[in-house]
């Protein structure tokens, strides 16, 4: 897996990649990318596409979450980008460098999580640190002590640094598979699910974590098939389906092409519905003991003025700003079926 594997897979003979010239459909300048994608294809023997001309643009110390349900062609994506499967066709630049040729020069400042790595029960979490950074040929044994220490400390297992791996909790297995990833300096930081398994507890951890590694200026590539996980730590997304891209940008942005409604609960269905028509909002929908519309520029302190002026007795008023969940359904005309 990760950096190692990278270099050992491209040293290792895979071909080298049939190149096509191809656009990008993002806009951002690649100087301002930590990866950037051309028709990057994946087509395996059996004939399936798993990844369709991909054009993906992560911006430097974004948090970029990789969004798409089981079997869209994530893994497979990161495998291309860390080297590990030669893509069919299309390019691909990590930190500015073309690869595979930037690979070896390029990967010491990359830290990877894909699959994770296989820790010593028996050994405590520090010396399977140890064990791992002695295994990297890259790794610089003068300075392994500070560089474990430091990555411990990063993922907040310093406490915990003596203890058997067999004893931690799963939140804490997952940030020491992290801090694995963080024995260098890293300017990119690409992790394939890393929330996978993890109960709740775990999951807020790993999330944490991720957050606290962004703010010091790491981009972080990430990968999850859900939804509101990406939606709650990252700045920007790509949303894959069946190997295809059918979205990417800043959250923000995206989620500006939905529009915020306004929701309002009372037990007259009616007599709502035609104040807000009145009021000229649009979308007025009528649900289970409540009401909606767009509320546009609207505001909600007036809307709410003139229903309580039309004699509608209101139980409850929401303003409702649009989930990822939306933009998908707005984007796809699907739900998000995390079982692809
Ligand atoms: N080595 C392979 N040979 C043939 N098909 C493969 C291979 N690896 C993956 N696939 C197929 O490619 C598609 C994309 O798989 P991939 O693992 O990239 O998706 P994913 O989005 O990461 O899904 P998951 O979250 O389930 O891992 C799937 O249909 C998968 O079955």
């Amino acid at each position: 897996m990760e950096s190692r594997a990278g270099r050992d897979a491209v040293t290792g003979g895979e071909a080298v990649p049939a190149v096509r010239e191809r656009t990008p459909s993002a806009t951002l300048p690649a100087e301002d990318c930590s990866i950037v994608t051309r028709g990057l294809t994946k087509r395996f023997r059996s004939g399936q596409v798993a990844v369709d001309a991909l054009d993906l643009a992560v911006p430097r110390g974004s948090v970029f979450g990789f969004l798409g349900p089981n079997g869209s062609g994530k893994t497979t994506t990161i495998r291309m980008l860390l080297g590990l499967a030669a893509p069919t066709e299309g390019t691909w630049e990590l930190l500015g460098t073309p690869m595979p040729g930037g690979m070896a020069s390029v990967l010491s400042r990359v830290g990877a999580l894909v699959e994770g790595p296989a820790f010593y029960p028996y050994l405590s979490g520090e010396a399977n640190l140890r064990r791992y950074d002695a295994a990297d040929p890259a790794a610089d044994p003068r300075t392994a002590s500070a560089r474990i220490g430091l990555a411990l400390d990063r993922v907040g297992l310093a406490a915990a640094a003596r203890k058997r791996y067999r004893a931690y909790s799963l939140g804490m297995r997952q940030r020491l598979a992290i801090a694995a990833a963080l024995l260098g300096p890293r300017e990119l930081l690409i992790l394939d699910e890393p929330t996978n398994g993890l109960d709740p507890q775990g999951t807020r951890e790993v999330r944490g974590l991720i957050k606290e590694i962004a703010a010091g200026g790491t981009t972080v590539f990430v990968s999850s098939h859900l939804l509101a996980e990406v939606e709650q730590m990252c700045s920007h997304i790509a949303v894959m389906r069946t190997g295809r891209l059918v979205a990417q940008g800043p959250i923000a942005g995206l989620r500006a092409g939905e529009a915020v409604r306004i929701r309002v609960e009372t037990p007259d269905l009616a007599g709502a519905a035609a104040v807000l028509a009145a009021s000229g909002l649009a979308q007025v929908r009528t649900g289970d003991g409540e009401v909606s519309a767009e509320l546009g520029a609207a505001a909600p302190e007036r809307i709410c003025a003139e229903l309580v002026a039309g004699g509608v007795a209101v139980r409850g008023l929401a303003v409702q700003r649009p989930s990822l969940e939306d933009v998908f359904v707005g984007l796809t005309g699907e739900g998000f079926d995390v079982n692809g």
